[in-house]
């Protein structure tokens, strides 16, 4: 169908249950089918770890989340659930440094799933040495754990069996969870015991519908990797915590099957992004060979939208005005609707079905989704 960096994608692929299983050695299509089971063990870890005692002290004065990549998701994802309706602000911190106000009246959540990783372990540190309240979600017995054990701060540990292969990208919920039941006994959001499990029924229910047994034509998981397939995906969020799962996507696209794609959030990005509707990859590709076998080998954009249920009126009214404009110029345009009442709930139904969606496209370029890109990493830890 299309040719990425030699790699082509081949649909059929998706459906072929020995391919399903053979191009995914370490079972990362399991892996995503364990969100729900992740999501119920961090509740229970969580509590008893003590987090929901954590607001005994009263409130900080601040929230700092600090960890990286996938661990850094979590701050993003506390930061949208408490922009608008709480009192504390929250900043997540992706680099080896605190910003300079924080102090002795802040709270630092450290996340990170090695519970090794240089940036996170610098600013625990740092958040140690200048007398910060801390929390930390994190694999066990790592230099991370022993800093917050210094200030006798909460540790969450995920570890162990969790997991493919010990990945963070594969311990999402593991890593997302911990941090917001801190906030809820803060008196910030509003999660508990049954917020939690309606948003794990949730990912159960997209797990039956995305199961690699389940044909392309009615499985959202496959059918949205198909829509992926060969374009430079634009994914916008409709809100901030939709923008989280674009953000999501994104990372996952190149984690997963080394595919880049750019991601916005609404309004923003409809005063810089939306120039790309004119660009050179918007529309039909006019330099494409007319005689080609497959058309459409060079990849075109394509605006994918993460629609929350609770959007600002300007934004929808935006969102109606970007579409009408990418189909005046040619982009096609998915939209992805988020489902439920609660934030928990919307967030689990956008990302599980783009974790989904991105190790079908992996699988699907024939690359396995727990290696891609791994030699670059480890070449650019070095
Ligand atoms: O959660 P941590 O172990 O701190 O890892 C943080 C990040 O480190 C690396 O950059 C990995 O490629 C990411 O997948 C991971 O999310």
């Amino acid at each position: 169908m299309t040719a990425a960096g030699g790699a082509r994608f081949e649909p059929d692929r998706l459906d072929d249950q020995a391919y399903l299983t053979e191009g995914d050695p370490s079972g990362m299509l399991r892996s995503v089918a364990s969100s729900a089971a992740q999501m119920r063990a961090a509740y229970r870890s969580s509590v008893e770890n003590g987090l929901a005692r954590i607001g005994r002290d009263g409130r900080p004065r601040a929230i700092v989340v600090a960890g990286m990549g996938v661990s850094a998701l979590a701050g993003d994802v506390l930061e949208a659930l408490c922009r608008y309706g709480a009192p504390v602000p929250v900043v997540t911190v992706r680099g080896h440094r605190l910003p300079g106000w924080a102090g002795a009246a802040d709270l630092v959540i450290a996340v990170s799933r090695s519970g090794r990783t240089e940036e996170t372990v610098a600013v625990t540190a740092e958040a140690v040495r200048r007398g910060c309240a801390l929390v930390g979600v994190g694999a066990p017995d790592t230099p991370l754990s022993a800093l917050v054990a210094r200030v006798g701060g909460p540790y969450v540990p995920v570890g162990g069996a969790t997991g493919v292969a010990g990945q963070p990208k594969a311990t999402l919920w593991s890593l997302v969870v911990p941090p917001i039941l801190a906030a809820a006994a803060l008196g910030l959001v509003s999660a508990g015991e049954s917020e939690f499990e309606s948003a794990a029924k949730r990912l159960e229910d997209l797990a039956h519908r995305c199961r690699p047994s389940s044909e392309s034509f009615i499985n959202p998981g496959k059918t949205l990797a198909m829509e992926l397939a060969g374009t430079l995906p634009l994914i916008w969020g409709t809100s901030p915590l939709a923008a989280v799962a674009a953000r999501r996507l994104a990372d996952r696209l190149g984690g997963d099957a080394g595919y880049p794609a750019i991601w916005g959030e609404l309004p923003e990005a409809a005063h810089n992004q939306i120039v790309t509707f004119d660009g050179p990859l918007a529309g039909r590709d006019l330099f494409a060979d007319p005689f080609a076998d497959e058309p459409g080998e060079s990849p075109r954009l394509r605006l994918f939208l993460l629609r929350d249920v609770e959007e600002h009126p300007l934004v929808a009214a935006s969102r109606t005005a970007a579409v009408r404009l990418a189909e005046d110029r040619g982009v096609p345009v998915s939209e992805i609707a988020a489902e439920g009442a609660h934030p928990l709930d919307r967030l689990a139904a956008l990302v599980g079905l783009c974790d989904y969606a991105s190790v079908y496209l992996a699988l699907g370029y024939g690359m396995d989704p727990a290696s891609a890109a791994a030699e670059l990493r480890a070449r650019i830890s070095q």
